[in-house]
């Protein structure tokens, strides 16, 4: 049995050259940043009017509150200077503050006195302006390599005029169920049969980080269950398989592995849940061969796929702990991934430990926000210690 450390160690020592695309901005979403992107200009470009209202000279107000309008600033013109300070300039949010002028005042604050505005009393001079490079400046590194695209980031490539970007690649994924006890989610189970929930809740862990994989069902006919593999195996860069993994007579995934020529890296793991986990490769295709109770298959997922397709895609995610709300008691040699819910309590994560049915009590999940990481070595993990924490997301 592998240590479970020695085993993410042999999963993170296996890396593939998946290789980086460039696609336009608008297919980017989800997709992971392998640019730098600096800054083109300073942010904002400009002095930026930030309220609708007229702007006027300061050292004009100290003398006077009537200021007639000389011209209109809209946004998206260049502006005209105000050259005759007793005068003010209509301006628009988002019009660069017109030269000769100092402050912003908003409509709201203004009385209209024919062709001009009357200017209360206790206005402050700079006022109601966005100063130009307040926010970053031209040549600052906005973006680094490695993040997954969102709003903040389309917006960010948008105003740096980043219309092509360079992204990880993404990886052809297949997830295959195994067992002949396992039926489609159409199909109205035998009562000696159940639906297959494992590959929707694998694939859905991929779906999450936007890669749409291949599912299908391995036999467990040893023709059909091994033609299948060898096709999945030549058109994919990362292989799932679901159940099949332990000691069971039709637990034959190991051994049909081999014969395709996949390279066994570990097979089981001291860990608990999910101890049967087979590890392999071949020449341009990890495998992962996870258990079949459902909590054991997520957690392979969490604690073994996830590291390696973040290395893979370049993405680095900030490690997490949480700390235990009661005392967990666990007495084997193996690591437990303790399935808990989250707080947040004054900015500490809390995790309560959850009681359930076991590894096959795949309902237990839908009160679950990840696992606590308990090591090897220990029986007991105080309540107020904290420990590495999983959550249920490959990103
Ligand atoms: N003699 C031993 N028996 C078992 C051991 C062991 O060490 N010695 N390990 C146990 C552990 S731990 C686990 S975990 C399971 C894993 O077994 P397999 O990976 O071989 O998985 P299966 O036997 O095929 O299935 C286990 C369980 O999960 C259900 N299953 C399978 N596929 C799906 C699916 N797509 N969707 C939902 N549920 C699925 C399957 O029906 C079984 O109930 O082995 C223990 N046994
Ligand atoms: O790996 Mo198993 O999950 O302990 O039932």
């Amino acid at each position: 049995m592998t240590d479970p450390q020695a085993a993410l160690q042999l999963v993170l020592q296996q890396s593939f050259d998946w290789g980086n695309e460039t696609i336009p901005l608008h297919a980017a979403t989800g997709r992971v940043l392998r640019q730098t992107v600096h800054a083109d200009r300073d942010q904002p470009p400009f002095d930026r009017v930030a309220m609708d209202g007229i702007a006027i000279d300061y050292a004009a107000y100290r003398s006077r509150r009537r200021f007639p309008v000389a011209h209109t600033a809209p946004a998206g013109t260049a502006p005209l200077p105000l050259t005759d300070p007793s005068h003010c300039v209509e301006v628009m949010t988002g019009a660069p503050l017109p030269p000769g002028t100092t402050t912003v005042i908003r409509y709201e604050d203004l009385q209209r006195d024919g062709d001009a505005f009357i200017v209360p009393e206790g206005v402050e001079d700079g006022r109601s302006i966005h100063r130009r490079a307040n926010d970053g400046r031209a040549g600052d590194r906005v973006l680094e390599p490695g993040r997954y695209i969102g709003a903040a980031e389309l917006a960010a490539l948008a105003t740096y005029g980043v219309g092509e970007v360079t992204v990880a690649r993404r990886p052809r994924v297949a997830i295959a169920s195994t067992g002949d006890e396992v039926v489609p989610v159409q199909q109205t189970p035998l009562p000696h049969q159940i639906r297959s929930s494992n590959v929707w809740q694998l694939a859905g862990l991929f779906r999450d980080v936007g890669i749409e994989p291949t599912v299908s069902h391995l036999s467990d006919e040893a023709r059909l269950g091994q033609e299948l593999l060898r096709q999945l195996l030549a058109d994919h860069d990362l292989l799932l398989l679901n159940g099949g993994v332990s000691k069971g007579k039709l637990d034959h995934v190991p051994d049909w592995l081999a014969t395709a020529g996949v390279e066994g890296l570990f097979h089981r793991v001291a860990q608990r849940p999910g101890k049967p986990l087979w590890v392999g490769r071949s020449t341009q295709t990890m495998v992962f061969a996870l258990p079949g109770n459902p909590v054991s298959s997520l957690v392979g997922a969490l604690a073994y796929v996830g590291p390696f397709l973040r290395q893979q895609l370049g993405v680095v995610r900030p490690a997490r702990q949480a700390v235990l709300t009661r005392e967990v008691t666990f007495v084997p040699d193996l690591q437990l991934f303790q399935q808990v819910s989250l707080a947040s309590v004054s900015g500490e994560q809390r995790a309560s430990p959850l009681d359930h049915g076991g590894s096959g009590d795949l309902l237990s999940l839908l009160r679950t926000d990840g696992f606590c990481v308990l090591p090897r070595g220990r029986t007991t993990f105080s309540a107020g210690e904290a420990f590495d924490f999983l959550p249920l997301s490959l990103r």
